[in-house]
């Protein structure tokens, strides 16, 4: 099934109006805090494990400002989105569908937090580091939300490169460019959001049939997209290792990757050969989606403690 893109005429009909300001709470569901806490700490990660020195209020100001970024790209979406979010029971809560926030507030928002995020990272850092920035919040909103989302299953594929991006910002941040190890993490994140978002995709399908989304289960079927998650990891485990057998990391690095991807792989492994469409009878998935967010915690942490031990 191919969707038609957002009708953006027909959102402002659709949308309740919010009639009083909208509740800090609410601005600060705009910018997606939960997901947004494993970008920052992958970021931080990056930031942390670059050669060379930063001013501890420098790397606090870099860190901020990809927080805000990442904020800034969340608030965006769902100003764009404001339509597609009332239509998921997993979404129709957020401020905009559900008319506590008006969507010209969200867009002013977004598009200040994002101004100042790359200004004051250019600023503080350097210009590369913030033109990435700039590029990551221009790849969620426009590439992936706006063009492919509602457009192709493979949006999350090509999309998720956006969030593949914060580690790469934080490693700039301190060095000015970027080398191997930055890029083969930027692979490992790349590779590692399709068995995230499907894992999920597979117990929320009816969502977003419902919204209109043309994601994986809802246009492939169940059994291509549990395909496509074992494949997807198969690729994801080259890139956790790559770093090791490039000898960019040390031992800690390479035992908890190394661990923890067999432990996601044997997950979806299983997850790839089941056959079961009742999302109640779904734990496997739902262990997978979980562990996939514990799983770049823990490999993230590990390349740290690596270049702290070992430097
Ligand atoms: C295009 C790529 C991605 C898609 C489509 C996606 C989608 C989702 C969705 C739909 C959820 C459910 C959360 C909710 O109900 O709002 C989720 C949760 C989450 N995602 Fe992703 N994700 C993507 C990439 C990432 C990346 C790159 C990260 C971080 C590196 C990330 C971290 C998380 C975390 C931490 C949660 C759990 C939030 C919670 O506790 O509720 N995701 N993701
Ligand atoms: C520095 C910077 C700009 C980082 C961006 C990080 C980033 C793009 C993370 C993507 C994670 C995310 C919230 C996906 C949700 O997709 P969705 O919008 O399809 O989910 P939804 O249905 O919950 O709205």
């Amino acid at each position: 099934m191919a969707s038609s893109p957002i009708d953006m005429t027909s959102i402002a009909a659709s949308q309740p109006v919010a009639t009083v300001p909208a509740h800090w709470r609410d601005f600060l569901a705009l910018t997606k805090p939960r997901v947004m806490t494993l970008v920052v700490f992958t970021a931080l990660c990056g930031l942390l494990a670059a050669p060379g020195t930063i001013h501890p209020v420098i790397a606090f100001t870099a860190i901020l400002c990809i927080a805000v970024a990442a904020g800034a790209a969340g608030a965006l979406n769902q100003w764009y989105e404001a339509d597609i979010d009332g239509m998921m029971k997993r979404t129709a809560k957020r401020p905009l569908p559900a008319g506590r926030m008006d969507r010209q507030s969200a867009l002013h928002f977004g598009v200040g937090l994002s101004f100042f995020s790359v200004v004051l990272m250019g600023l503080a850092t350097n210009w590369f580091a913030a033109a990435i920035l700039a590029g990551s919040i221009l790849f969620y909103v426009v590439i992936y939300t706006a063009w492919l989302k509602p457009r192709t299953a493979q949006n999350i594929v090509i999309g998720g490169a956006a969030g593949a991006f914060p580690p790469v910002i934080g490693w700039a941040a301190v060095t000015g460019d970027v080398t191997a190890l930055p890029i083969a993490l930027f692979m490992l994140i790349f590779f590692w959001t399709p068995p995230h978002f499907w894992a999920l995709a597979l117990f929320v399908k009816l969502d977003y049939a419902n919204a209109g989304i043309p994601m994986l289960p809802v246009v492939s079927g169940e059994v291509a997209t549990r395909r496509q998650i074992w494949f997807y990891t198969a690729i994801m485990a080259v890139a956790a290792m790559a770093p090791v057998l490039l000898r960019l990391t040390g031992p800690v690095y390479g035992t908890v990757a190394f661990v923890c991807t067999a432990i996601f792989a044997a997950m979806a492994f299983q997850v790839g050969h089941r056959r079961e469409s009742d999302p109640a009878r779904m734990l496997p998935e739902k262990r997978l989606f979980k562990f996939s967010i514990l799983y770049l915690f823990l490999v993230f942490g590990a390349l740290v403690v690596d270049r702290w031990l070992f430097a």
